[in-house]
């Protein structure tokens, strides 16, 4: 095309952007509008791009994208399409770019792909495949509003590291309310698949061969058995991946374009990435559906799932006028929170056995102590590496060992006892391949942060990777809106609670929907037959909404204000190390980073390893308020009060109930 032809097109492309990013805006408060279901993907258009297999690497094909958009394009105008342009980030972004990069008239580039086509075919492709979800129940909610149908779409997702740990963020567009909508998505594995590599059978079976017949094999099997298990339970979870996302979107799609919209299977690297494969729910196949009902004393954990509700006071500004942003925080704390399994006879003694045996080898004169214990004259083959768990099955453990090694000379006293929870502040480096090397200690020093990474067996535990999602659904303030929530504010400082102001404004108490939630975890692959979801909330209403819409919630775990969490532990007991682990990670004074003061802090002498490394999570500085810390004040006490009182919020009476102050200020005198 002519550069002369070109440039009066972008104009049009620039000026329509503009138009349409008004249009987005006044748009976004129609939140119930009806709109025409999106049409169907184009298929076998567009124009050839990248190579398949064609080495680029990603950051230097978007700068030079950026340039060639700027000179030359061979692109056809496309179609306009109420749906298929949605307020996308990806193609404002896109315009944005072209026309800062006319002005400039840089040089232009040759590249080995034409970057330009992947723009262009994935703002084409935008809300395609009305197919998507279409097989679920009319939803109660479409119904009532005489909706079209509801389709969603993960327009994109991209990997984004947080105080907590690397999540995925997924964009949805939908065709009711023309809101972006997110899917925080943490599933470790996805990452790191090494992580389900807990590959010791061979040793075990070994071990198992050799004549041993007491207790040490009894704790052998046992414990290959819970180790078995585990692995298959980290190799049967689903992949929390989007199924709209992975589709293709159009014939020919190059490998290129499905890494730029994120369906990509590990990480990208320099060097570029794997593009997903499309594909059917796991879910549906033979094979997970018999290991989900398969029986077993050790059960996978259902996913931890969060839906929350945009705030821009709570979670931007850190109002303290409600909980949102902590609550944020939180839910994110939570999910990326490793799910532990104790294992009921696991490695118990084990070591204090080997440690014995070995000293025992070195002192014949004590030989027959060895039959005494072991049971067997022969050395055994101990090829199984153990952790002192430092539990019941420990003592118990111990406790048979302690006369053999009283004789043996005190040996059983200098075995390490160490607590699982010491041992599992590992390293970050720490690869699974050391899991099961004894030799690898902990390295943790002491002015560095614990880490988050754990072993996935250690001890007689499991800390299988915690999983799930945070919806995050744009419906601010309880579905009215940023300009009607700051209304309700005002009227709230003349003395209303939240609901009564909603109402004296003409609104519902809550006008939030859970239709596209539901249909974004149904996209994930949640919420489905095989598996329900564990929900946290306290809200009766997002439960009953989200179970009307056809989601299976397997439990509803309570979402505790932190300072409640936080107030519940100062009354279990004194504790001198936290203040110094505080000061020690923060490096200022312990008020600051923690919002509670040294005489409070002092109050909490006792609480365990555990709760200060929690602790240390909860509260690791972010520059926002996800990985701050926890929320107080008298105008956030009284937004509780409103929910217990006036939103059925139960759970929140329950955990008020055991902390009597917060019955003092909480509860109707
Ligand atoms: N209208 C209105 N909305 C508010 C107010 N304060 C916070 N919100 C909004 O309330 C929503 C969060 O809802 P909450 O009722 O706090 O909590 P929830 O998500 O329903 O319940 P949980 O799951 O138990 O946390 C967010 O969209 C906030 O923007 C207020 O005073 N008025």
């Amino acid at each position: 095309m002519m550069r002369s032809q070109q440039a009066p097109r972008r104009e049009r492309e620039r000026t329509g952007a503009i138009h349409e990013r008004k249009m987005d805006r006044s748009s976004r408060e129609e939140s119930n509008a009806p709109k025409h279901v999106p049409a169907a993907p184009t298929t076998g258009g567009g124009h050839a791009a990248a190579n398949e297999g064609e080495s680029v690497r990603p950051d230097m094909a978007y700068r030079e994208r950026s340039e060639e958009n700027a000179v030359e394009s061979d692109e056809e105008d496309q179609p306009v399409r109420e749906l298929a342009s949605p307020p996308s980030m990806l193609s404002n972004a896109t315009h944005r770019t072209s026309s800062t990069s006319a002005s400039n008239a840089r040089t232009k580039r040759r590249l080995s792909i034409d970057p330009t086509n992947i723009s262009n075919n994935l703002k084409q492709n935008l809300m395609a495949s009305p197919e998507v979800n279409t097989a679920r129940p009319p939803s109660a909610t479409n119904m009532a509003n005489q909706l079209p149908p509801l389709v969603i779409r993960c327009q994109a997702r991209t990997r984004v590291p947080t105080p907590h740990g690397e999540i995925f963020l997924h964009l949805y567009t939908n065709n009711h309310d023309n809101k972006e909508h997110l899917a925080i998505v943490i599933d470790p594995l996805q990452l790191d698949p090494d992580m389900a590599d807990i590959s010791e059978d061979d040793e075990e079976e070994n071990a198992l061969d050799t004549p041993v017949k007491d207790v040490q094999s009894t704790i052998l099997r046992q414990q290959r058995r819970e180790k078995r298990r585990v692995r298959e339970i980290l190799r049967q979870r689903r992949p929390l991946i989007s199924q709209t996302l992975n589709e293709v979107w159009r014939e020919g799609e190059t490998e290129m374009e499905r890494l730029v919209r994120g369906a990509y299977v590990g990480r990208l690297t320099g060097e570029g990435g794997t593009a997903s494969k499309p594909q059917s729910f796991i879910s549906d196949s033979p094979h997970i559906q018999e290991a989900a009902t398969a029986k077993s004393d050790i059960q996978d954990v259902p996913p931890l799932v969060r839906i929350h509700s945009e705030c821009y006071t709570g979670e931007t500004i850190g109002s303290m006028r409600c909980d949102c942003g902590e609550q944020l925080d939180e839910a994110l704390r939570q999910i990326c929170d490793e799910q532990v399994i104790k294992f009921k006879h696991a490695m118990a003694g084990y070591e204090l056995k080997h440690d014995l045996q070995a000293r025992l080898d070195q002192r014949p004169e004590l030989r027959h102590l060895q039959s005494q214990t072991f049971g067997f004259e022969g050395k055994a083959d101990f090829t199984q590496p153990g952790t002192p768990a430092g539990d019941d099955d420990e003592m118990a453990m111990s406790m048979e060992l302690d006369s053999a090694s009283n004789a043996a000379g005190g040996i059983a006293s200098s075995t390490r006892s160490v607590s699982p929870q010491s041992s599992s502040r590992m390293d970050d480096s720490a690869s699974l391949a050391d899991a099961t090397d004894p030799s690898v200690t902990d390295v943790q020093s002491t002015d560095s942060p614990p880490s988050t990474k754990r072993r996935v067996i250690e001890g007689n535990r499991a800390y299988l990777p915690g999983r799930g999602v945070i919806v995050y659904l744009r419906q601010e303030g309880r579905g009215i809106g940023l300009l009607e929530k700051i209304r309700a504010y005002n009227l709230q400082d003349m003395g209303h609670d939240t609901v009564s102001a909603n109402l004296m404004l003409g609104h519902g108490a809550d006008e939030r929907k859970y239709d596209i939630a539901a249909d974004i975890l149904r996209d994930l692959g949640l919420g489905r037959n095989d598996s329900g979801i564990r929900l946290l909330t306290n809200n009766p209403e997002k439960v009953q909404g989200l179970s009307q819409e056809g989601i299976i919630i397997s439990e509803r775990v309570g979402m505790v204000p932190r300072d409640w969490q936080q107030s519940a532990r100062r009354r279990m007991g004194p504790q001198s190390k936290k203040s110094k682990v505080h000061g020690a990670i923060f490096g200022g004074p312990v008020e600051s980073a923690s919002g509670m003061s040294d005489s409070m802090l002092e109050q909490n002498e006792g609480d365990s390893e555990d709760d200060v490394y929690d602790d240390w999570r909860r509260r690791r500085g972010g520059a926002t308020l996800i990985g701050g810390s926890a929320a107080r004040g008298p105008e956030l006490e009284k937004y509780l009060r409103t929910k217990i009182e006036r939103m059925g919020h139960s759970e929140l009476l329950d955990r008020a109930q055991c902390i009597p102050t917060f019955v003092l200020t909480l509860m109707p005198t």
